[in-house]
């Protein structure tokens, strides 16, 4: 979660937050805003009883209102904070927040502060979590397989080699590795179901007929398990996706005008992690059983128990350089 809030903070503010080589305050400051973010994820996948019984609103019985002021007002604190250390020029460069600021110079009603800390968590909020689940669910999935973890470093050793780390650019040549983050986006989609879409006008969805403006509600997780449309659903195999086409077929992240935004950047940043992870360390599971792969609740497919695993440094001279 750490890598991908950083990626995350460095598009919005140029900063990262956390690392060996952050000011003690910004790590603080990080550790609180990684602490809203599971809670806002865990408070935004809630049944509110409100919801379906208006009256109910009057007694919040969950205290969701109460909580969810209280998380507004923190993260409040924390965006508006990156906004004033950015007009005060401590920050300023090629950041998201600076090239608002200069919308702002010019078309103050349109880029109020409160739309740059909405755009701003947007991007911390949907970019985060999501990331940080699919690199987790990648890696349970590869300790599971070691017949994938073999191959995928078959690949690594083949086009990058041992006398170097993998970067951006050999993520193209490295096809494979991009399999198993689709296999993995396809098992444990991390945003299973996306976000409401409305209908524009009269149309029909499979045997259903949808009349203009219903609100639809799409579960990727069940299509993606669907073996009318997969064979072998339940199983882990990257190989299905060596016939590119496939990819097509993925819907985890949204389709239309409302799809991500980030689907390019967090396929990069998950498949370069997990590339260097597997170029840097060998990896085991902490004991003969399999990993478990129970899933946990929320608006996210989190994994119930937290990953564990051993690692161990590989012996090779791209990465014996950096110690
Ligand atoms: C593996 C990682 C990710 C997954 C699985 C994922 C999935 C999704 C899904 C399913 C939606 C709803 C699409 C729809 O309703 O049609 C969505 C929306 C969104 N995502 Fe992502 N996402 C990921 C990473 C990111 C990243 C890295 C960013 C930011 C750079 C991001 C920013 C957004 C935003 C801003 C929206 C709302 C778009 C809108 O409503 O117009 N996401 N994402």
């Amino acid at each position: 979660m750490e890598t991908s809030f950083n990626t995350m903070m460095r598009i919005v503010s140029g900063k990262r937050l956390f690392g060996d080589d952050c000011d003690v305050n910004d790590v603080e400051k990080a550790k609180e805003f990684k602490g809203i973010i599971k809670e806002l994820v865990i408070l935004a996948g809630v049944n509110n009883r409100g919801d379906f019984l208006p009256f109910v609103r009057w007694f919040d019985f969950d205290n969701l209102e109460k909580k969810l002021k209280g998380i507004g007002k923190r993260t409040d604190a924390f965006l508006q904070e990156l906004i004033e250390e950015h007009r005060a020029g401590k920050n300023n460069g090629n950041t998201m927040i600076d090239h608002l600021l200069a919308q702002q110079q010019s078309q103050p009603e349109q880029y109020t502060d409160q739309i740059i800390k909405g755009l701003s968590l947007s991007l911390l909020l949907a970019g985060t979590d999501t990331s940080a689940l699919t690199l987790e669910w990648t890696m349970a999935n590869l300790l599971n397989h070691p017949e994938v973890i073999k191959k995928a470093k078959n690949e690594i050793d083949t086009y990058v080699g041992p006398n170097r780390l993998v970067e951006e650019s050999d993520m193209s040549k490295l096809s494979y590795i991009q399999c198993i983050v689709y296999e993995t986006l396809r098992l444990h989609p991390a945003a299973p179901i996306w976000s409401p879409h409305l209908s524009s006008e009269d149309c029909t969805v499979g045997k259903y007929n949808l009349p203009k403006d219903t609100i639809v509600l799409v579960n990727a997780w069940a299509a993606h398990m669907d073996p009318k449309m997969w064979s072998d659903p339940t199983h882990f195999k990257p190989e299905r996706f060596e016939n590119e086409s496939e990819v097509n077929r993925l819907l985890s992240f949204g389709l239309g005008r409302r799809a991500c935004p980030g689907s390019n950047l967090a396929q990069r940043t998950v498949g370069l992690s997990v590339a260097l992870l597997l170029q840097c360390f060998e990896w085991k599971r902490i004991g003969k059983e399999e990993i478990d792969m129970s899933e946990g609740t929320g608006i996210t497919i989190s994994r119930k128990n937290p990953l564990e695993a051993m690692c161990q440094l590989r012996q090779s001279s791209a990465i014996k350089d950096m110690y």
